[in-house]
């Protein structure tokens, strides 16, 4: 039996690379946390923002419902771990908040692509062709596994993306994954598609 989808926006970084907490960043007039959390909501039954305890009441994070990491040092596998913890029946979509272009259809093709003999959907990476983690479904197997890696120092949830139960789809063909770490990809970002920023995310 398919397990229920749920979603995770991933909004429990640290921002070092950027200088202020990309979350809050707005695009296209309305914060990033906002719009990631409104386009997953679109794609799943129920929806979560995946958080350090420390981040519980900062003012962005706590109107929306919460998944409070419990490992710390972990980054974005405590995020991971915590949503499986709560949930351990469900498959998470993971997305995380610092993909501004980040659309409807590239969610779509990762909801499609789900079928029981995996227990993941992927796409790979331009850069170097392996799995993003972070726009990904994680079934409960795969989360079992990422778990197990954890529990022995290996925490890139990455690792867990390898193998034949994987589903890896080739590059989605827009910019979609796109992640924006710095000052400088985010000039670079707004350089190129600013204006048409608000057209990506639902209202
Ligand atoms: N829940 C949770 N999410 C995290 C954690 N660390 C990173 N994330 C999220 O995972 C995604 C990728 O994070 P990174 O860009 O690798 O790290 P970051 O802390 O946001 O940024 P840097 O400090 O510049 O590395 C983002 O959506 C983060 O909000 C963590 O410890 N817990």
């Amino acid at each position: 039996m398919i397990a229920p989808l749920y979603g995770l926006v991933l909004a429990g970084g640290r921002s070092r690379r950027m200088g202020v907490d990309k979350a809050a960043i707005p695009y296209g007039g309305r914060p990033q946390l906002a719009r990631t959390f409104d386009l997953l909501s679109s794609c799943v039954t129920r929806c979560f923002v995946s958080v350090r305890k420390e981040q519980c009441d900062d003012p962005l994070r706590q109107s929306y419902p919460q998944i409070v990491d419990m490992l710390g040092d972990c980054g974005p596998a405590s995020g991971l771990l915590a949503a499986h913890g709560a949930f351990p029946e469900a498959a998470w979509l993971v997305l995380a908040c610092d993909l501004p272009l980040m659309n409807q259809p590239t969610l779509a093709a990762l909801i499609n692509a789900r079928d029981a003999r995996y227990t993941a959907v992927a796409f790979r990476s331009l850069h170097d062709g392996l799995a993003e983690p972070l726009c990904t479904i994680w079934e409960p197997a795969a989360l079992d596994r990422l778990h197990q890696n954890v529990a022995v120092g290996v925490v890139r949830p990455r690792d867990v993306l390898a193998g034949d139960t994987i589903c890896l789809l080739p590059p989605p063909a827009s910019p979609a994954l796109e992640n924006i770490n710095t000052p400088a990809e985010f000039a670079m970002i707004m350089d190129k598609f600013g204006n048409s920023l608000d057209l990506q995310c639902p209202a």
